[in-house]
């Protein structure tokens, strides 16, 4: 169907829709039924088999069936058998992970899925891009991503970027207009938007043609790349340092093996119980645990209100050196209420809390009629024709659809008894320039009863003065003059030194039936009418929020599109802006080179006045001194530095579909606080990570050093091979887990950020692990030996020894593992999964030694109570010798 032929009426006609109410909910159930999801097409899904079966796919996991294969063969069977289940169940907790892991990402695409504005039942409402169907209505405004294939019906200076597409990345202006040609290309359908598209300026609405794989995109959706899984940094470091440690656990291995065998022990038992030591060496699960730790922690941070679009954002965040943070919304609650109106030299207060329509206006103190201030009235009709903002009674609240500084205005007017409704038989609108952020103003045509037009400017009110010539004072037009400007100048900077944002009005009348098309002939030579001021209180958590993260050595600055002086009265409630910090506007920026905004950006902690393009300057010049820069944004303008800044942060209220795809994180309340949180949360799972990595290497050291020692002392061995797997299996597996869930240590907050360069042994941990594993295999050996050495013709009961040594002293160790300073410093039944793990594993371990059944299989023997005393007391000194020793103090 060529769409662009059609006129408005037609493609309402074909599609079976209509334009004031758009489809009903039956309707669109039913054309859900008939044409499927608005989805494209995915590619294959790797199954569970498959996924299960990698878990196998290891060289190590691999060797030690075959011997398995051959110590079955050889008439082992108990043996075979229980190291095949062990094998087997080991595959399975892998291949869970894995689902795990995996789930919880696509739970988190889900969470990110796109919404758009569709009109339906005569309501518009929020939906999801997969549910749209041929014949809906949507609307859709700058920076958001086109949900379906759509023939416009009203197009508002619209523009859309179609590089998706067409591969042209300059936006093409939209129009309704009927176009005429057999095969216009894609490119040109200039009254048609399609799926994936970019809207970059203005706003439109349509109705959709095509959805799912029957859209444009849907057929070159094949030449689509699947997006690769990423791994985070961490993970690839961990991928190299497992690289190392499986060669460093084989060379052990054989020199175990060999020793052994030259100290006359047999060689199919040293290979059996080589090949075991090295399977339970070798941390083939850490990346995994790492992807579960990661993932985990992405969870905690939904519940916190911050949803993470790209992993290594997580490890990424605990780096963090500097929040650049947008003011409006973000800082504050963007909750805005004009209290304050200027025109002519006179001022106005006006009372009354949040949306609520009811407030009374004052002069001085007294309460004045509205009806008797000429100027007061126009500045507050004009503010409400200029607008594109609604309130609504809702209930008993009242619901904002729009802009919250519009909507002050709107409850302003509205206080004075003007409402849409009232003055729509008086004005019409009939051009419409919409507000952007690097203009800093919005404008309107409208044209009276009398057929007399005027264009109505409201923006910021130092570029509003700039551009007008002349003001209103004394209900008469005067030209400005230099000291009639430096009057405004002194009311505005009144406004804006309370904390007050401010909006300026403008108008200048047209002869009659003059048209404007551009909003450069729309905003000059204007008539500056007045100011209004409203309040925007602070975030009430955000204060603190700012004082912890100075705490943590992060540094908070605000990035702001408002008034300088409103922005530095907000900064120092706030407590962002110190004494001595500075403070830049967007002019000077514009002055400065990259290298001399390089030599103060340390120095200076709001930047006002600025539009979006500086932000990508700022985010670049921090870099270049070596911070790690999280920097917050909503608008299309705003994706280029959210792109460049090292934690990109979309607003997932106000946040457009651009910035939220630019964004590594995104905001799910808007709020700063929220940003603290995430960076805590960011800290810690990498300190998790830590912990585990401390633990598993830490055992593994000591599994590989009891059977080393052993065999150059000329013992027997002191660990069998299935209590090795069984020690890999239980006491290294669900701990390990646990530690990832562990809750922060009190100071995460009180240091400084990590360098994102450093190492996965630093800060010490290198030292604890080789020191604690060392005793852990000491301690081990020591057991054996005493009972051994007691009783030398009862091996099997000093291996069980060993073996229960070997499990306490993990399990005690992996207390101290939870602390970066020592065991003494935590409560050590905070977490309670890790109390959980390891009963656990302690009741497993019991019934491995004593049930009568399992004893042959695991050989072991029922431990006597009194030796219980042994295998406590030497498994508590590898914890207890150095916890909160000067060794290592010195070193962490
Ligand atoms: N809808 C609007 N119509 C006209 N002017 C506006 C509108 N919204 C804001 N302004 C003016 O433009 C200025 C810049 O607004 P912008 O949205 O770029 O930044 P901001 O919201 O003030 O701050 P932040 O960057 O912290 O969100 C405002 O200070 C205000 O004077
Ligand atoms: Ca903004």
């Amino acid at each position: 169907m060529k769409w662009y032929e059609l006129s408005e009426r037609a493609t309402l006609e074909v599609t079976k829709t209509d334009k004031e109410n758009g489809l009903t909910a039956k309707e669109v159930a039913l054309r859900q039924k008939q044409e499927g999801f608005n989805e494209l097409a995915e590619g294959e899904k790797q199954s569970a088999l498959l996924v299960f079966l990698e878990q196998f796919k290891d060289f190590m996991v691999l060797v030690l069936l075959a011997a398995t294969l051959i110590s079955g063969l050889l008439g082992e069977y108990i043996d075979a058998i229980a190291i095949i289940a062990i094998v087997v169940i080991n595959g399975f907790l892998g291949f869970f992970q894995e689902r795990r892991a995996e789930k919880s990402l696509n739970a988190l695409k889900e969470l990110s899925a796109p919404q758009v504005l569709a009109l339906r039942d005569g309501k518009w409402s929020k939906t999801l891009s997969r549910e749209l169907v041929v014949g809906d209505i949507v609307k859709f405004g700058s920076g958001d991503r086109i949900g379906a294939d759509i023939r416009l019906i009203d197009a508002k200076s619209l523009e859309i970027e179609e590089s998706a597409l067409t591969g042209e990345s300059v936006p093409v202006p939209k129009y309704t207009r009927v176009l005429e040609g057999n095969e216009i290309p894609l490119g040109d359908q200039e009254n048609m938007a399609f799926m994936g598209t970019l809207v970059t300026r203005g706003s439109g609405v349509g109705v959709v043609v095509g959805t799912g794989m029957k859209t444009a995109m849907g057929q070159i959706a094949d030449l689509l790349q699947n997006a690769e899984a990423v791994i985070t940094p961490l993970q690839r470091k961990l991928e190299q340092l497992g690289k190392i440690l499986i060669i460093v656990a084989l060379l052990l291995t054989v020199l175990v093996v060999g020793i052994g065998v030259l100290q006359g022990h047999d060689l199919y038992t040293m290979f059996l119980a080589g090949v075991s030591l090295a399977v339970a060496a070798i941390p083939e699960g850490l990346p995994a645990i790492v992807t579960v730790a990661l993932s985990l922690g992405v969870q905690r941070m939904i519940k916190q209100k911050s949803i993470v679009r790209k992993l290594p954002a997580v490890e990424t965040l605990g780096c963090a050196s500097v929040i650049c943070s947008d003011k409006t919304g973000t800082l504050t609650q963007n909750k805005m209420t004009v209290t304050h109106l200027w025109s002519g030299g006179k001022t106005w207060n006006l009372s009354g809390t949040g949306y609520d329509p009811s407030g009374t206006f004052s002069a001085e103190g007294k309460e004045v009629n509205v009806s008797r201030e000429k100027p007061l009235q126009q500045l507050l009709l004009f503010g409400l024709l200029c607008n594109q903002t609604t309130v609504t009674k809702k209930d008993k609240d009242y619901v904002v659809d729009g802009d919250p500084t519009e909507a002050a205005l709107v409850v302003a007017a509205m206080k004075a008894n003007f409402t849409r409704q009232n003055v729509k038989g008086d004005f019409k609108v009939i051009e419409e320039f919409p507000f952007d952020s690097t203009r800093k103003m919005m404008s309107v045509v409208i044209e009276g009863k009398d057929n007399k037009r005027y264009v109505v400017t409201k923006g910021a009110p130092d570029v509003l003065l700039t551009n007008s010539k002349s003001i209103v004072w004394e209900n008469r037009h005067q030209q400005l003059s230099p000291s009639g400007r430096e009057e405004v100048q002194n009311a505005i900077h009144s406004l804006a030194s309370q904390a007050l944002r401010t909006i300026a009005v403008a108008y200048r009348p047209l002869e009659s039936y003059e048209t404007i098309t551009t909003e450069q002939a729309a905003e000059k030579e204007l008539v500056f009418l007045g100011l209004q001021g409203m309040i925007d209180p602070p975030r009430p958590e955000v204060k603190q929020a700012v004082k912890e993260c100075r705490d943590a050595g992060i540094k908070t600055v605000m990035i702001t599109g408002d008034h300088v002086i409103t922005a530095e009265a907000i900064a120092k409630q706030l407590g962002i802006l110190p004494k001595g910090g500075r403070v830049l506007e967007g002019h000077t920026l514009n002055t400065m080179s990259q290298s001399e905004l390089e030599d103060v950006v340390d120095d200076v902690y709001v930047y006002a006045r600025v539009s979006p393009e500086h932000k990508l300057k700022i985010v670049k010049a921090l870099q270049a001194k070596d911070h790690v820069v999280a920097m917050t944004g909503d608008g299309v303008n705003d994706a280029p530095a959210i792109k460049a800044a090292d934690i990109g942060i979309a607003m997932g209220i106000t946040g457009t579909d651009v910035a939220k795809e630019a964004s590594a994180l995104v905001l799910l309340d808007d709020n700063f606080a929220t940003i603290k949180s995430a960076i805590k949360e960011g800290r810690n799972i990498y300190e998790n990570i830590r912990k585990f990595i401390r633990y598993l290497l830490a055992s593994n050291v000591g599994e590989i050093l009891v059977m080393l020692f052993a065999m150059i002392l000329a013992l027997p061995l002191p660990l069998v091979p299935i209590q090795i797997l069984w020690v890999n299996l239980v006491t290294d597996g669900l701990p390990a887990m646990a530690l990832g869930l562990d809750q922060p240590e009190d100071d995460v907050m009180k240091r400084r950020p990590r360098h994102p360069k450093e190492g996965v042994f630093a800060r010490g941990l290198g030292w604890k692990v080789v020191s604690r594993g060392f005793l852990i295999g000491i301690a081990t050996l020591a057991a054996f030996i005493i009972v051994y050495d007691n009783n030398p013709d009862n091996l099997q009961y000093a291996q069980t020894i060993a073996f229960a040594t070997l499990v306490m002293a993990q399990l005690i160790h992996v207390f101290d593992c939870r602390s970066e300073k020592s065991i003494f410093d935590r409560n050590p039944f905070e977490n309670l999964y890790l109390v959980g793990a390891v009963i656990s594993s302690i009741l497993l371990m019991l019934v491995v030694i004593y049930y009568p059944p399992l004893q042959p299989i695991f050989h072991t023997m029922a431990i006597a109570p009194r030796e219980w005393l042994i295998i406590l007391g030497l498994a508590s000194v590898p914890t207890f010798l150095l916890a909160g020793s000067l060794l290592t103090r010195k070193k962490s």
